[in-house]
C-alpha cells in the first residue's frame, strides 16, 4: 500500500529561515513577487486588465492586494496548501519563462514573520474563497468576501517580528525589491514603482535619459559615475548599464552588482557578472533568462551566466576602444584612475595591449611617455624588472645614452614583454646592472697601474662586505660611485644573509647553493669624479678604507639598496672615523 509523505511545516520554515534566506525581510519580496506573477498571468488571459498592487499596514497587520488572476477553490487546495506545487511550471516541470516564481515554496516565507496567513482570492467567473493557513501546518477554507478578481494576502506579525511590519520598513522593502516594476505598486499610500528601468528606451530626450541614469547612480549607488555604458545581452534577456567608477577600485575586492530578474531585485551584490578585470565598473542589470538560486539572493552560476559575463566584458572593452578613437583626452583621464584594470586586461587581450601601448604613459629615464612613443624614438625597448633596479640604473644608463623604461610597476614588465605581439620585429630586453657595467669605459692602463695600491686598499676594505671594487670612467661625473647588484648577485647576497641567521643544518643546505667567487656585487668607482680622484690620491691606508666605506654607504643609499645590519655598522664606523679625522684632536691638559 502506498503512503503519502507528511511534512512538518515548522521544520520546513525553520530550514528556510536559518539556511535558505539571509533575512526574514524576504517575506515581502515573495508576496510582491506572487502578486506580480498573478498580474502577469491575468494579462496573458485578458486584454488590458487592471495591473495594480497595493501594500498596506495597520498596526501589526500587513496586506498585499493584487489585481491578478486569483485562484478558484480547487486551485487553492492544490497550490496554496501543497508545498512545492507551483502554477508557474509547464507540463514537463520546467519554470515558465514569464513568471518570477518557480519552486512553489515562496509563500512559506510568510511564516518567517507570522503564525497565520490569510488569502482571500477570486478568479474570473468563480466565487471568492478564503484560505487560512497556520504555521503548525493546518489550513481552513471558507467562502470569501471579495468583489473584484484578484487576491489579498494578510499577515499578522508574530510577537518578536513587529519590526518587519513597521511602515517605513515596509515602504523601503517594497521600493528596494519592486522599484523597477513596470506597473503601479503603492506601499502605505506611497507609489514605489511604475516607470520600469531607468535605462528603458522611451520618448525621453537622450539628455534626460542620461541625467536619469546618473541620478540613479547618485541616489542608489552613492557616486557620480565617470561614464555610463549601455549593456545588452539578448540571449540572457539582459539589459542594463555599467557605471564606470570615478575613483580607483580595489582589484582584490570582488565588485558587487545590482541584479534584477524580470524587473524585481535579486541582489545588490552579485558577483561573477563581469570578468575579474572589469573592477572599474558597477552594473545594474535586469535579466529575464538568468537563473536565481533557490534563496533568490544570488545568480546561479551556469553556462548562461558564463557566456553573459563574456558578452558584458566584450561590451566594456568595446567602450574603451571606442573612447580611444573618439575622445582620447577622456580616455587619458580614465586611465589615470583605472590603469590597473586596463593593464590586467592587456596581459591577455591584444587590443587592450595596443591601447596601453598607445595611451598609457610610463616612467622612463627619458621622461614620462607611452610605450608607442618610446618605441618610435628608441627602436628597442629596454626595461628594468623592478623599480629599485630602475632607480639604481636610470641616471647612469641615461648618461651612457641608454633609454630605459621602469617595468617595476604592477603588470608593466609583463606588458612590455608582450609588445612583440604588436610589432614582431621589436626587440625587448630586460636591463640588468651587469649590462650597464659593460657600457662603462675602463680607465687607461697607465692610470689603473698607478692606482693599484689604492685599489688594493679599497678592495681589502670591501672584502668584508662581499663586494668587488672596480674603477671606471663614466658620466655623470657628479656620481662618484655605483653599487651594481644583478639578479644572480642579489640572490647570492640574500642567501648569505639568510645563512648567517639560521641554524647549522639549514645553513649547510643553503651553503650548497652558494657560489662564493662569482656574481659578487660591484662597487664601481667613477674616475671622472673629482672626489674619487682625491680619495684615490690619499696615501694613508686607514683613511682610504674609511673613505671607500663612506662611498659604499653612499652608493647603497643612492641605489635604494636594503641596508643590512653589517652595512649600518660600517656606515656608522666610517662616519665616526671620518669625523674623527676631520676634527682636531683634544689638546693634552
Ligand atoms: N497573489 C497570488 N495570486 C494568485 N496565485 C497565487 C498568489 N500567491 C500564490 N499563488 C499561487 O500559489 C502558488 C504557490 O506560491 P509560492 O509563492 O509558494 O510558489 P511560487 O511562486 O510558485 O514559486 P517560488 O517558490 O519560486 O516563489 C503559486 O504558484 C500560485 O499559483
Amino acid at each position: 500500500m502506498n503512503h503519502t509523505f507528511q511534512v512538518d511545516l515548522r521544520g520546513v520554515v525553520d530550514l528556510l529561515s536559518h539556511h535558505l534566506y539571509s533575512s526574514p525581510r524576504v517575506y515581502l519580496r515573495e508576496l510582491l513577487q506572487n502578486a506580480v506573477d498573478a498580474v502577469t498571468a491575468r494579462r496573458a488571459a485578458e486584454t488590458d486588465p487592471p495591473a495594480r498592487i497595493e501594500i498596506t499596514v495597520d498596526g501589526t497587520t500587513l496586506t498585499v492586494t493584487d489585481t491578478g488572476v486569483g485562484l478558484t477553490e480547487a486551485q487553492v487546495h492544490e497550490l496554496l496548501a501543497t508545498i512545492g506545487r507551483s502554477s508557474k511550471r509547464d507540463d514537463l516541470g520546467f519554470a515558465r519563462h514569464e513568471f518570477l516564481g518557480q519552486f512553489g515554496i515562496g509563500l512559506l516565507s510568510a511564516f518567517l514573520v507570522a503564525d497565520e496567513v490569510v488569502v482571500v482570492t477570486r478568479a474570473s467567473g468563480a466565487e471568492a474563497v478564503e484560505w487560512r493557513g497556520r504555521a503548525d501546518g493546518t489550513y481552513r477554507i471558507a467562502p470569501g468576501s471579495r468583489d473584484e478578481v484578484g487576491t489579498t494576502v494578510t499577515l499578522t506579525a508574530r510577537p518578536g517580528s513587529e519590526q518587519w511590519f513597521a511602515e517605513p520598513t515596509v515602504v523601503e522593502l517594497a521600493r528596494l525589491y519592486g522599484s523597477m516594476l513596470p506597473f503601479g505598486v503603492v506601499a502605505c499610500g506611497q507609489p514605489v514603482a511604475g516607470e520600469g528601468t531607468p535605462w528603458r528606451r522611451d520618448d525621453r530626450p537622450a539628455g534626460t535619459r542620461k541625467a536619469d541614469l546618473v541620478g540613479y547612480a547618485q541616489d542608489v549607488l552613492g557616486f557620480t559615475p565617470f561614464d555610463v555604458i549601455d549593456l545588452a545581452v539578448p540571449e540572457a534577456g539582459l539589459t542594463g548599464v555599467a557605471y564606470v567608477l570615478p575613483v580607483p577600485a580595489n582589484p582584490a575586492e570582488r565588485a558587487g552588482h545590482r541584479v534584477y530578474l524580470k524587473q524585481m531585485l535579486l541582489t545588490e551584490s552579485a558577483t561573477g557578472l563581469l570578468p575579474g578585470w572589469a573592477f572599474f565598473a558597477r552594473c545594474v542589470v535586469d535579466a529575464a533568462e538568468l537563473r536565481p538560486t533557490a534563496s533568490r539572493e544570488a545568480l546561479y552560476d551556469d553556462g548562461l551566466l558564463e557566456s553573459t559575463r563574456e558578452a558584458l566584458g566584450a561590451q566594456l572593452r568595446g567602450w574603451l576602444v571606442g573612447l580611444a578613437r573618439t575622445d582620447p583626452a577622456r580616455l587619458a583621464r580614465f586611465l589615470d584612475v583605472h590603469h590597473l584594470g586596463v593593464k590586467a586586461l592587456a596581459l591577455h587581450d591584444d587590443e587592450m595591449l595596443g591601447l596601453v601601448d598607445q595611451w598609457l604613459p610610463m616612467e622612463t629615464n627619458v621622461g614620462r611617455m607611452t610605450l608607442a612613443d618610446f618605441r618610435a624614438r628608441h627602436g628597442e625597448v629596454r626595461f628594468t624588472a623592478t623599480t629599485d633596479d630602475f632607480r639604481q640604473l636610470a641616471a647612469v644608463a641615461g648618461a651612457q645614452g641608454m633609454a630605459v623604461v621602469n617595468g617595476g610597476y604592477t603588470y608593466d614588465s609583463e606588458i612590455i614583454s608582450r609588445l612583440p605581439v604588436l610589432d614582431q620585429d621589436l626587440v625587448v630586453s630586460r636591463l640588468e646592472p651587469s649590462d650597464v657595467m659593460t657600457r662603462l669605459a675602463p680607465v687607461n692602463p697607465g692610470t689603473e697601474l698607478a692606482l693599484r695600491p689604492f685599489l688594493t686598499a679599497a678592495q681589502r676594505a670591501m672584502d668584508r662586505m662581499g663586494c668587488e671594487v672596480v674603477l671606471r670612467a663614466f658620466e655623470p661625473a657628479t656620481l662618484p660611485v655605483l653599487y651594481l647588484l644583478d639578479r644572480a648577485a642579489a640572490f647570492q647576497a640574500e642567501l648569505r644573509s639568510t645563512r648567517d641567521s639560521v641554524d647549522d643544518l639549514w645553513a649547510g643546505v643553503l651553503g650548497a647553493f652558494e657560489k662564493p667567487e662569482q656574481n659578487r656585487p660591484q662597487l664601481v668607482l667613477n674616475h671622472n669624479s673629482a672626489l674619487v680622484r682625491r680619495v684615490a690620491a690619499l696615501g694613508e691606508p686607514d683613511l682610504v678604507a674609511l673613505a671607500v666605506e663612506a662611498l659604499y654607504g653612499q652608493a647603497l643609499l643612492l641605489g635604494y639598496h636594503p641596508i643590512r645590519p653589517a652595512d649600518a655598522a660600517l656606515l656608522n664606523r666610517s662616519f665616526l672615523g671620518l669625523l674623527d679625522q676631520a676634527v682636531p684632536a683634544e689638546e693634552a691638559p
